[in-house]
C-alpha cells in the first residue's frame, strides 16, 4: 500500500509531496525515514525506450523519537501528515538497511586516533562481515550477501545498559547528558588500572601497558568512599569505556570465529560519539592484533528503518541512489540549520538528503 500527500511543510510553503514512510519501533527508540518528492516531480516518472525509468526525485528524511514518548511521534507523523504505509522492523531489515552503504558515498568510516576516515565500498568485495546492531540490546549478524544472513550472537549488555547504569548512577536526565558527561571524565578514579596492581609499571612480561584497565569499575570496591565521593562525569566514562571495550571484545571474538576482517557496528548507541568509536575500535585493533578493521556508519542508528524503507514492494534494494550527499538537519517543522557540519556531525535524529528513487 502507498500513500503519497500533499503537505505544506517547506520553509516556502511549497507542497511537499511525502511517499514511503518506514518506521523501526525498538526497546529505546523510534526511527523514521521517509522520502518527499520535489514539488513538481512526477511520482510515475517517464521511462525510456527500454522502459528504464528517469527516478524521482527528492528528500529522504531521518527521525527519531524515545519509545516511551510514542505519543510524539504520532503526533509528527499525524502534524506532517506523513501516512503509515508498510516497513516493519525485524531483524531482516537491518541488513537490508546496509544496502543504504551501497548507495551513498561517504556513509561508511573507520575511526582511529580521533579521526574519521570514509571508506568507499567496493561491492564486489563486501561480504561477508560482521554487524553489529548495538541498541538497547547487542545482536551480532554474519552477513554473507544479498540477504543472506546469521544472527550468530547477541549480549544484553548493550546501549540500554549504558544508558539505564548511568542514569542510576549519575542522575542524568537524558542520554545526551550522560555522553556530554563522559568528555570531562578521567576513569583512573573509578577503574583499576594495570599499574594500580603493578606498582605503577606496565606487565610487560604479558603485553599489558599500566594503563590498561584491570579491572572496569575495581576503584568503587574502596571502603571509605560512597557512591557521591566519585564524580558523575568520571562514572560515565567508565561505564562508557566498559561496555564499548566489552562489544568491542566480543565483536572480536566473534569475528574471528568465522574468520571475517570486516566488523560493522551500527545502532544509535554509538551516535557518533568520538570516545565510544574510539573505544571500540581500538578494542577491535588491540584483540586482532591489527587483523579486523571496526567501521562506522553515518545513519548508524538507522539501520531497520532504511531496510524497512528499502524493502517496499515497489522497490528493489538497488533503486535508490542518493545523487548528492547534502545533509541537512531537520527539526519537526523540517526547517534547516546552516551551522551543521554534514560530515562530522551527529545525526541525532533529525536530518535529510538528497536523493532519487528508480522503480525496479
Ligand atoms: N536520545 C536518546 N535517548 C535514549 N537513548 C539513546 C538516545 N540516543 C542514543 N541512545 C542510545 O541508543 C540506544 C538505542 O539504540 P537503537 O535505537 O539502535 O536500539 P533499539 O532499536 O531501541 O533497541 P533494540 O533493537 O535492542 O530494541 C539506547 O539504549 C541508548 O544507549
Ligand atoms: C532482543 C533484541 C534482538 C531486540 O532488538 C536486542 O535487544 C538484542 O539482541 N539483545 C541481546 C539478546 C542476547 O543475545 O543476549
Amino acid at each position: 500500500m502507498e500513500h503519497n500527500r500533499e503537505v505544506e511543510i517547506d520553509g516556502n510553503s511549497n507542497p511537499i509531496q511525502i511517499s514511503r514512510l518506514a518506521l523501526d519501533i525498538g526497546g529505546s527508540l523510534i526511527k523514521l525515514v521517509y522520502f518527499s518528492r520535489n514539488s513538481g516531480d512526477d511520482e510515475d516518472p517517464p521511462k525510456d525506450k527500454v522502459g528504464v525509468s528517469s527516478g524521482v526525485n527528492g528528500r529522504l528524511h531521518f527521525a527519531m523519537f524515545e519509545t516511551a514518548k510514542i505519543n510524539d511521534c504520532l503526533q509528527f507523523i499525524s502534524a506532517n501528515k506523513l501516512l503509515l504505509g508498510g516497513g516493519f522492523q525485524h531483524q531482516e531489515n537491518c541488513t537490508n538497511g546496509m544496502s543504504f552503504i551501497k548507495a551513498v558515498n561517504q556513509e561508511a568510516f573507520t575511526y582511529l586516533n580521533g579521526s574519521k576516515e570514509f571508506v568507499q565500498i567496493n561491492h564486489n568485495d563486501l561480504y561477508p562481515y560482521l554487524l553489529v546492531n548495538i541498541g538497547s540490546g547487542v545482536s551480532m549478524i554474519k552477513v554473507d550477501g544479498d540477504g543472506k544472513f546469521e544472527r550468530v550472537s547477541g549480549t544484553s549488555v548493550g546501549g540500554g545498559t549504558f544508558w539505564g547504569l548511568g542514569k542510576l548512577l549519575t542522575k542524568c536526565q537524558s542520554f545526551d547528558e550522560l555522553l556530554e558527561l563522559s568528555h570531562r571524565g578521567d576513569n583512573k578514579a573509578i577503574d583499576t588500572l594495570v599499574g594500580d596492581i603493578y606498582g605503577g609499571m606496565d606487565y610487560s612480561k604479558i603485553g599489558l601497558s599500566s594503563t590498561t584497565i584491570a579491572s572496569s569499575f575495581g576503584k568503587a570496591t574502596s571502603h571509605c568512599k560512597e557512591l557521591e565521593d566519585y564524580k558523575p562525569e568520571d562514572i560515565s566514562w567508565s561505564l562508557l569505556r566498559m561496555i564499548s571495550n566489552n562489544i568491542g571484545q566480543i565483536s572480536y571474538l566473534n569475528a574471528l570465529r568465522f574468520g571475517l576482517k570486516r566488523i560493522f557496528f551500527g545502532g544509535f548507541f554509538i551516535r557518533s560519539h568520538s570516545y565510544t568509536m574510539d573505544t571500540i575500535a581500538v578494542a577491535v585493533h588491540f584483540w586482532s592484533k591489527g587483523e579486523a578493521k571496526a567501521m562506522f556508519l553515518r545513519h548508524e542508528g538507522f539501520l531497520g528503518a532504511l531496510g524497512a524503507f528499502m524493502s517496499y514492494e515497489r522497490h528493489s534494494l538497488d533503486d535508490l541512489v542518493v545523487n548528492q550527499m547534502m545533509p541537512l538537519p531537520v527539526n519537526a517543522s523540517l526547517g534547516t540549520d546552516t551551522n551543521y557540519d554534514p560530515l562530522n556531525g551527529d545525526i541525532n535524529g533529525t536530518e535529510s538528503i538528497q536523493c532519487s528513487v528508480y522503480r525496479a
